[in-house]
């Protein structure tokens, strides 16, 4: 087959599972499954002629077609009653021996995608051989079969199974009809009639497990000749019939008549096999077909074979048995491994043969235990995979050892068939098992292909999902090679599944075959090349050897079937010192990559280390940053609260000191400088520190967590100073405390006397009254001082002396009449003080008047009682003095320095205005 369509990539997983499970899948959705599955394969689009086969950027390995897995395709003829359905619909044309095009009839699920856009209406697909429906049994089998069967007695292992939609003709293709023999019986009548002569004449050597073979006691010898005869016909046919052929068998005959023998298909043809059991047997084996034996002249060959199915994932040996009146189930058989992990069916019944007569009745038999069932669209369907095998042992000249084992498999693999068209629960379930194991087989061949594509990154074939394709492992990969027979049918109504069975095998065509484990001798001999490659040294001899080998390949001709026993004892001692050296050099490989691996992972191990080191320093710094952000926010709680809190002290402390006098004024404007200026000092260490780790953060991370350290101990220094400014405070309150007593002591002191309180009543109210008009003065002079000033300017501006002289003269008046009423002020203070003064005057008068009475008493004690009551009190001063100060007059001319009326004063210094008067009497007076 070659190598047409390039697609690689193509049956992933998923795509596989829908190509292939497109019927399971319908039997959950109740629909097909609309997807264009394989878009780039094997397309045509309608009209257009040339195939279109996308590159993806990946080709297929360099490869000889012969190393490719080869798969033909052989298409049925239409039954009459598939023309008379209308089944023809020109669906598929064979364009050449190796091409064929798929046209989708108009009712499929194909057309209907691309009527949507989904699809192609036209496939076009390759294979290594075509065959048409008129292609005979014979001349199908002389170009599949022959030379695999010839492979075979050659001692390799070859395996044939045919894929298709049920009802497309596999069974016909492996067993044939009555009429004309399928693959399987013209393989045996080759393989004895090649060995006619050559036949191990005893039972005595067994093939067990894998490739094993055991030798047998007479004994077992013995039984084994029993089985034989019992399984051949010493039992009467009807007993050997298991439950599960009797149900299908009744089956069968309920559905009574209509089965023509041309439409039964092959040797488990029930119905009319016995009419033509007697010229069957004259007729089958006429053809006289041999191969030509390449292996020495006197090996013999024992034929022993076996035949099973895998039914609903169970494995059952189909030559096991079964008493008809016995109630005993079929026994379900294991797959187990050797100790090369070959598997193998323990416990399968091998059966040796003399003749393909033998074979076919044990073939026959076989067949009766298989499962089968009518389905819609066989009325004779094989529900199970089944494998013939025909193992031949190899047994040396002397008979006492067999040199080498080969086998012939062949598989009829059950037919892929949409679920929702299977009514019965059974065939449900056997649809759904067939799909299931053919998906398996599916998935296999993608990654086997797949590896082989890319083989540094080898996938895990999934050998193991199914018994099929476990049993099929060693084919696979290198216990030998298999091929595979494509069948498909032209009708109409099976196009979609026909279609996914295309695809599938388009699949495995692009397998390459595994390389053989067995040394060959041309493997030895390119080993030996190899080597002397290596030892270069030994130039000479490797051109004498290789010249030696050449010849000798061209004296054997064909190198392909000769085998390493036919070497001589100093030949094998070379090929085995060449395997060592083979070996050591591998192993030497091997070790070096193992220690590229180990170098990548330690690598990646190490870049891992350091990104996951990177990813928790950043977390670090990251919680560090949050744990800063949250001990910012408290401490700038706290400094709130602080500056609250001397915010709210101060205030109360302002009111306890409205009343009080300058002195204690002054003092707590000292302390609360002093405060303010500790919380000023507070607020710039509080700023430093922020500062400080603003520009710590910034730098890298090593240095952040120093600054974090520094900021630490800063911000423990902070607290200490902040408890040192709290201790602080509270001194400040006591101290505070302490003033207020005193104030309110001096305040005792300072009130005046009951009697003096109506007066000093009045004086104060005038006090207001007159720092309310110095006020009004003040803001009057404000005025004027503005008004001046705009005067200037417009004076400076030359905008006219007439408007400044107005100006200055309204100035004048206003001045004039603020005299007026300080003069008044000034008369009624001095009444007041006068006032005052006579009332000292009167109490000085009445102190003295007491004094006198107090001598008059003349007691010492008492006398001594007055003398310090004579002291004036310490504290006390006169109490018009405390309050004269703080007149506002007089503050008023301690601010007249700098009031706008002043600077009037000096503006016009030399003019001898009323102005002027006023303000040096006012100054004069106070
Ligand atoms: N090349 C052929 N020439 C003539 N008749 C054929 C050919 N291939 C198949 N048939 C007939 O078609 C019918 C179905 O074939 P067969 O039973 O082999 O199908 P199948 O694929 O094995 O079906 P299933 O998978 O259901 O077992 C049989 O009657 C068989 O004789």
């Amino acid at each position: 087959m070659t190598a047409t369509f390039v697609s690689p990539n193509i049956f992933s997983d998923d795509d596989e599972l829908l190509v292939l499970e497109s019927t399971a899948a319908e039997m959950l959705n109740g629909a097909v499954v609309t997807k264009q599955l394989l878009p780039e394969f094997s397309v045509i689009s309608p009209g257009s002629d040339a195939h279109q086969a996308p590159d993806h950027g990946c080709t297929l390995m360099e490869t000889s077609p012969d190393d490719r897995v080869k798969v033909y395709l052989r298409v049925r003829p239409f039954t009459e009653s598939e023309l008379e359905k209308g089944e023809s619909q020109g669906c598929v044309t064979i364009e050449t021996s190796e091409t064929l095009m798929l046209r989708a009839p108009k009712d499929s699920f194909a057309m209907k995608s691309t009527e949507r856009g989904i699809g192609q209406a036209m496939h076009k697909f390759s294979f290594t051989q075509i065959f048409s429906p008129e292609v005979s049994q014979k001349v199908f089998f002389d170009v599949v079969m022959k030379g695999l069967v010839k492979e075979v007695l050659g001692g390799h292992n070859r395996l044939v199974y045919t894929y298709g939609v049920s009802n497309s003709g596999k069974t016909y293709t492996i067993q044939g009809s009555n009429r004309d023999n399928g693959i399987l019986p013209r393989s045996l009548a080759v393989i004895f009639n090649s060995l006619q002569g050559k036949l191990y004449p005893r039972m005595d050597l067994k093939p067990t497990l894998c490739s094993d073979v055991l030798q047998l006691d007479s004994k077992l010898v013995r039984q084994e000749e029993l089985k034989k005869l019992s399984l051949m016909g010493v039992m009467r046919e009807e007993d050997l019939e298991t439950p599960v052929k009797k149900n299908l068998s009744t089956e069968w005959r309920q559905r009574g008549a209509g089965i023509s023998c041309d439409s039964d298909s092959g040797i488990a043809g029930m119905s009319c096999t016995s009419q033509l059991e007697a010229s069957e047997f004259t007729s089958r084996w006429a053809d006289q077909h041999t191969v030509v034996l390449v292996q020495g002249q006197h090996v013999q060959y024992s034929i022993w074979v076996s035949f099973f199915e895998i039914y609903n994932e169970m494995t059952y040996d189909l030559l096991e048995m079964v008493p008809v009146n016995s109630n005993r189930k079929r026994q379900t058989l294991k797959l187990c491994e050797d100790k090369n992990g070959n598997t193998y069916i323990k416990d399968l019944t091998w059966i040796n043969v003399n003749n393909a007569e033998e074979a076919w009745k044990i073939l026959k038999i076989g067949r009766k235990n298989q499962s089968m069932a009518s389905t819609h669209l066989n009325q004779n369907s094989s529900r199970s995979h089944s494998i013939f095998s025909i193992r031949v042992l190899h047994v040396s000249e002397d008979w006492k050892s067999v040199l080498q084992t080969s086998e012939l498999s062949l598989c009829d693999l059950a037919g892929s068939e949409r679920c929702k068209e299977q009514k019965r629960g059974d065939r449900m379930k056997e649809a759904t098992n067939i799909n299931t194991s053919l998906h398996s087989l599916g998935r296999c061949i993608s990654a086997l292909r797949q590896n082989q594509q890319i083989r540094s990154k080898p996938n895990v074939v999934p050998f193991r999902d199914s018994k099929l394709t476990r049993v099929f492992q060693g084919f696979f990969t290198s216990r030998g090679k298999s091929c595979m027979i494509v069948n498909i049918n032209q009708c109409a109504s099976t196009y979609d599944e026909t279609l996914q069975v295309m695809k599938f095998s388009a699949i495995a065509s692009q397998l390459i075959q595994a390389p053989p484990m067995k040394l060959g001798l041309p493997s030895i001999r390119s080993l030996i090349r190899e080597h002397n490659g290596w030892n270069s040294c030994n130039a000479q001899e490797t051109l004498e050897e290789n010249e030696e080998d050449e010849d000798n390949q061209e004296e054997d001709g064909d190198e392909e079937e000769t085998d390493i026993s036919t070497l001589d004892k100093e030949s094998l001692q070379k090929v085995i010192e060449v395997l060592q050296e083979y070996v050591v050099k591998e192993k030497r490989e091997k070790l070096l990559m193992e220690y590229e691996i180990r170098e990548n992972v330690v690598n990646e191990m190490s870049e891992q280390y350091s990104s996951m080191e990177k990813h928790w320093r950043e977390q670090l710094v990251e919680q560090k940053e949050q744990l800063e952000d949250f001990y910012e926010a408290k401490m700038k709680n706290f400094q709130e609260y602080v500056k609250l809190y001397y915010q709210s002290s101060a205030a109360d402390e302002d009111e306890n000191y409205s009343d009080s006098d300058h002195d204690s004024d002054g003092e707590t404007s000292t302390d609360k400088l002093e405060e303010s200026n500790k919380m000023a000092e507070l607020e710039a260490t509080i700023q430093h520190l922020k500062s400080e780790r603003k520009s710590t953060r910034e730098p890298a991370r090593q240095s952040a967590r120093l600054a974090s350290v520094g900021l630490h101990r800063e911000l423990q220094k902070l607290q200490l100073e902040l408890a040192n400014v709290t201790a602080e405070l509270e001194q400040y309150k006591v101290q505070a405390a302490h003033s207020a007593e005193e104030l309110a002591r001096y305040k005792a002191i300072v009130e005046p006397p009951p009697a003096t309180r109506r007066l000093t009543m009045d004086a104060d109210r005038k006090l207001e009254e007159g720092h309310k008009n110095a006020k009004a003065l003040q803001r009057e002079l404000q005025k004027l001082g503005q008004a001046l000033q705009t005067s200037e300017r417009a004076c400076c501006h030359r905008t006219g002396a007439a408007k400044l002289q107005g100006t200055l003269t309204k100035c004048e008046e206003i001045v004039v009449k603020q005299d007026h009423t300080l003069a008044e002020l000034q008369k009624l203070m001095i009444v007041i003080k006068l006032d005052l003064k006579k009332k000292t005057a009167c109490i000085a008068e009445q102190y003295h008047t007491v004094r006198q009475l107090q001598d008059a008493s003349g007691c010492n004690k008492r006398r001594c009682v007055a003398n310090v009551e004579n002291q004036p009190p310490p504290h006390k001063r006169p109490f018009l003095t405390g309050i004269l100060s703080k007149t506002p007059l007089r503050s008023a001319r301690q601010m007249g320095d700098n009031s706008p009326y002043s600077y009037i004063l000096r503006s016009r210094a030399g003019l001898n205005t009323p102005l002027r008067m006023a303000a040096s009497n006012y100054g004069g007076k106070y």
